[in-house]
């Protein structure tokens, strides 16, 4: 779940772009990018880091021009600490191209292979992100007629990629001396908006992961890109757009409005925050029925991400809300973080209980998912350090068992806490005195009261339903293998050539 963004402006996009990036952090630490387009010229800039960590005021001078792309990147595949595969991704024929994914292909290998073999075509990094840029340009190339590119033909080549990429993908892309593209697979997992603001030159536009870049770079939301669908915005403002798909579904990742998105993003026309709430809400109901028995007397959230269910919680159940854990605002969010030496240690540097909201008190600790039991095993220890008497645990989604291939970095089952457990079991893993989870249906309907037109939701993580249908036992198997122990993603090469100023002809 990295975070995207692109920006088609009639004034310099390099601050706004930087800004926005800051906005979608949550998305992704691990590394940022930002690409501009002067002309028919790239400017790029992009390492491993923080957005702040990553641009200095030269990089920042010198990324000229009205039109951009960025990208924060959380890996899923390649590597974690190559800067080389920093994303955006350049290829310079046909055309020139950058492309920033949010998403992970399911059929990497295969069509590495194949670029290598039949279209001729170099991928010099592990990155999936890189061989869907690779397969965009081969049909990029394929559709070109006399040498020249229009929309019709552009629309033709997102058809051809998702004729042959599986998997969860919502892109955006510049096309050197033409303009913006942006795209999402034909089942909608990840999330991708635009909106547009009115200026005395014309209409800008801006493409991003969340509504929440949106709000804070002062531009209007439109809608969401449609599953399937791509949107083009050429270097003169036009604004085209085309169901490129077959047979598009919409199955947004649910993972996205439990954990993964801001709450004050609107996806797929869902208030996260909202969605958060009404987990509270049927979380409450839940405790209410099967911890009924027990004396609670305070409810404390886990921050930051489970605040909102917590604080409803609270309320349904009439117990006070406290915030027991100070969270320090320098430590990022630790499931994301590469490696679980680093998570594990970053739990203790970012969060630390307050003695008097625990001492001889019987306390609820909520939180909105328990993945690896990083953070739940940490706090349960802190909470009973600090004084409490007895310390339940309810977490707003249900048990994490399967792993997720679609842009979640959780690719082995033994990594996640909940495999090969009961809830009594992972209960006495995490030390807790009494857990409980959400089920899944409740979940569905916590997210599907705020926008009932959707149906079906991306929930593989949950229940082991891979919809993409080409993600099987055997694939699991070799992406375990390849991935065992939840290690760090591997390291093949690296690059530290990466500040490009890249002329292109047209
Ligand atoms: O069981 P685990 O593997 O620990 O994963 C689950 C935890 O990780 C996330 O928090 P995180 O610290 O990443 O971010 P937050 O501040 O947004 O809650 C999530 O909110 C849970 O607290
Ligand atoms: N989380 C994501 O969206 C990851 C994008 C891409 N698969 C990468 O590893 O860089
Ligand atoms: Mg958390």
């Amino acid at each position: 779940m990295c975070g995207i963004l692109g920006l088609v402006s009639h004034a310099p996009v390099n601050q706004l772009l930087y800004d926005g990036l800051l906005v979608l952090q949550h998305r992704g630490q691990d590394a940022a990018g930002i690409v501009t387009a002067q002309g028919n010229t790239f400017h790029m800039h992009k390492n491993s880091g923080l957005v702040r960590d990553v641009f200095r005021t030269r990089n920042m001078r010198a990324l000229l021009g009205n039109m951009g792309i960025g990208q924060v990147r959380y890996p899923t595949a390649g590597s974690a600490e190559s800067p080389a595969e920093a994303q955006p991704f350049y290829v310079n024929s046909p055309f020139g191209i950058v492309l920033g994914h949010n998403g992970n292909l399911t059929n990497s290998a295969q069509l590495n292979d194949e670029l290598f073999r039949e279209d001729l075509r170099h991928v010099n990094t592990n990155s999936d992100s890189e061989v869907l840029l690779n397969v965009l340009a081969h049909e990029l190339q394929r559709s070109t007629k006399n040498h020249q590119l229009d929309p019709a033909a552009i629309f033709a080549a997102v058809s051809g990629v998702h004729e042959r990429c599986k998997g969860a993908y919502a892109v955006i892309a510049m096309i050197a001396g033409y303009g913006l593209l942006a795209f999402r697979d034909p089942y909608g997992i990840r999330p991708l908006v635009f909106g547009c603001a009115e200026t005395e030159h014309g209409t800008e536009y801006l493409v991003a992961s969340e509504s929440v870049a949106l709000d804070t770079l002062g531009f209007k939301l439109v809608r969401d890109v449609a599953p399937g669908e791509a949107i083009f915005i050429d270097d003169t403002g036009n604004f085209y757009s085309k169901q490129c798909a077959s047979n598009p579904s919409h199955n947004p990742c649910i993972f996205e409005y439990v954990y993964l998105a801001r709450p004050d993003s609107v996806i797929d026309g869902i208030s996260v925050y909202e969605t958060r709430l009404n987990m509270g809400e049927s979380l409450a109901d839940k405790v209410k029925a099967t911890m009924g028995h027990l004396d609670i007397d305070v409810v404390i959230p886990i921050p930051d991400s489970s605040r909102p269910s917590a604080l409803q919680l609270a309320n349904r159940l009439g117990i006070s809300f406290r915030e027991g854990f100070v969270k320090n605002r320098y430590i990022g969010r630790t499931f994301i973080m590469p490696g679980q030496q680093l998570r594990r240690k970053s739990v203790r540097q970012k969060l630390n209980a307050m003695g008097v909201e625990f001492r001889g008190k019987n306390v609820l600790l909520v939180d909105d998912s328990i993945v690896r039991g990083t953070t739940s095993r940490e706090i349960v220890q802190m909470a009973k350090e600090a004084g409490a008497n007895k310390v339940f645990f309810a977490s707003a989604a249900p048990p994490v068992r399967f792993p997720n291939v679609y842009g979640i970095d959780m690719p082995t089952r033994h990594e996640l806490i909940a495999t090969g457990r009961d809830d009594e079991e992972i209960c006495r893993e995490i030390g807790a005195d009494y857990l409980v989870y959400q089920e899944l249906d409740s979940l569905i309907k916590d997210v599907g009261r705020v926008n009932p037109s959707i149906s079906q939701y991306e929930t593989s993580c949950f229940d082991g339903r891979y919809i993409t249908g080409d993600v099987t036992p055997e694939y699991l198997a070799v992406l375990e293998a390849q991935r065992s122990g939840g290690a760090p993603l591997t390291e093949r090469r690296s690059s530290t050539q990466l500040d490009l100023n890249l002329v292109t002809a047209n």
